[in-house]
């Protein structure tokens, strides 16, 4: 390649010398013209003071997280020539009361990765509580879910966020008659995001008082958010036990513990509400009280 750019009748290069110490870096621009080569320009390069924002944030805010119906909404009426889907899946969202307001019933939503129980304990509460269970993305929109992963961050994560709102409406109308427990919901769909959307460590997640992390500002809000985490031994333990055919994201999981890491520690920072950690690695009696003691707590149940 070197060859055939040299070959060219104009080109420019770069060449970098390093200070002994390796802080300074000094860049040379040249540039070929016909049989002569000039310096055309001089730069110095050191190392940086780390910018208060990681890059990857300007990329989520309303790109993959979305903080407001009609951001997620615009998203998906755009798509509505290439996915016809999306005609569909706008229509339910048109059906559900902006702004839904929640009854006097307490809602609990239960949070957490695959494996940490939340189906057993989503059940177990439904059954003592006498109350609604709902899940988001709701029922409604199943049929479209694969679909919809097809497709690039920007129009998924505006589904699932869509899917929060539609879930939101039937929160509102069973909350007035009795308690619910929802299974996942808006810390989920925030936590994955950002979690795929940011590279590197943990220590390239936005901060913990990031505005990333802010809860949208037309959501239902819950009376507690409860996240179950599992030690990982437990988890592994209880994949192989059940058995069942892994989905990608799961395979994913396994396969990067990191990034299972960076969706949880997502979790933990997402605020107002803030969610409730608990260790759920115990038998699910014993979770199960833990999370009954909570409700108690916080729901005056
Ligand atoms: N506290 C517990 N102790 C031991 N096993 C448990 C406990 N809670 C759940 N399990 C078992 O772990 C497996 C996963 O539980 P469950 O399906 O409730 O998790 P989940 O969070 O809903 O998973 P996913 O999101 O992947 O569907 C099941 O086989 C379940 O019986
Ligand atoms: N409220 C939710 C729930 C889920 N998601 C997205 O779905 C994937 C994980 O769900 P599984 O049921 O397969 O465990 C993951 O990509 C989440 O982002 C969501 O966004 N919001």
């Amino acid at each position: 390649m070197l060859k055939d750019l040299v070959k060219s009748e104009e080109f420019h290069l770069c060449t970098y010398v390093s200070s002994e110490d390796g802080k300074l870096w000094q860049q040379c621009v040249w540039s070929q013209r016909g049989k002569e080569c000039t310096e055309v320009a001089k730069h110095y390069i050191t190392v940086a003071a780390k910018p208060e924002y990681h890059p990857t944030l300007l990329n989520i805010i309303n790109t993959v997280v979305y903080y407001s119906f009609e951001d997620a909404y615009r998203v998906l009426q755009e798509c509505k020539e290439c996915i016809p889907e999306s005609k569909e899946v706008l229509e339910l969202a048109d059906q559900c009361m902006k702004n839904s307001t929640k009854g006097r019933f307490p809602v609990i939503v239960i949070e957490g990765l695959d494996a940490t129980g939340k189906t057993t304990l989503t059940q177990s509460l439904q059954e003592i509580l006498r109350g609604a269970l709902l899940r988001s993305p709701p029922g409604c929109l199943s049929q479209w879910r694969a679909r919809f992963d097809a497709e690039p961050p920007l129009i998924r994560r505006a589904f699932y966020a869509l899917g929060n709102y539609i879930s939101a409406c039937d929160i509102a109308r069973e909350s007035a008659k009795s308690p619910v427990i929802v299974d996942r919901y808006w810390h989920s769909t925030a936590a994955y995001a950002i979690a795929t959307e940011v590279g590197g460590t943990l220590e390239s997640l936005p901060s913990s008082h990031s505005e990333v992390y802010r809860w949208p500002r037309d959501l239902l809000t819950p009376d507690l958010v409860v996240l179950l985490t599992v030690r990982p031994e437990e988890r592994a333990r209880r994949l192989l036990a059940r058995g069942v055919e892994k989905t990608r994201e799961e395979a994913e999981l396994e396969a990067n513990n990191l990034f299972r890491q960076k969706v949880e520690e997502a979790y933990r920072r997402i605020q107002d509400p803030a969610c409730v950690v608990i260790d759920a690695s115990p038998s699910k009696e014993e979770v199960l009280s833990e999370v009954l003691l909570l409700i108690q707590k916080h729901c005056n149940l």
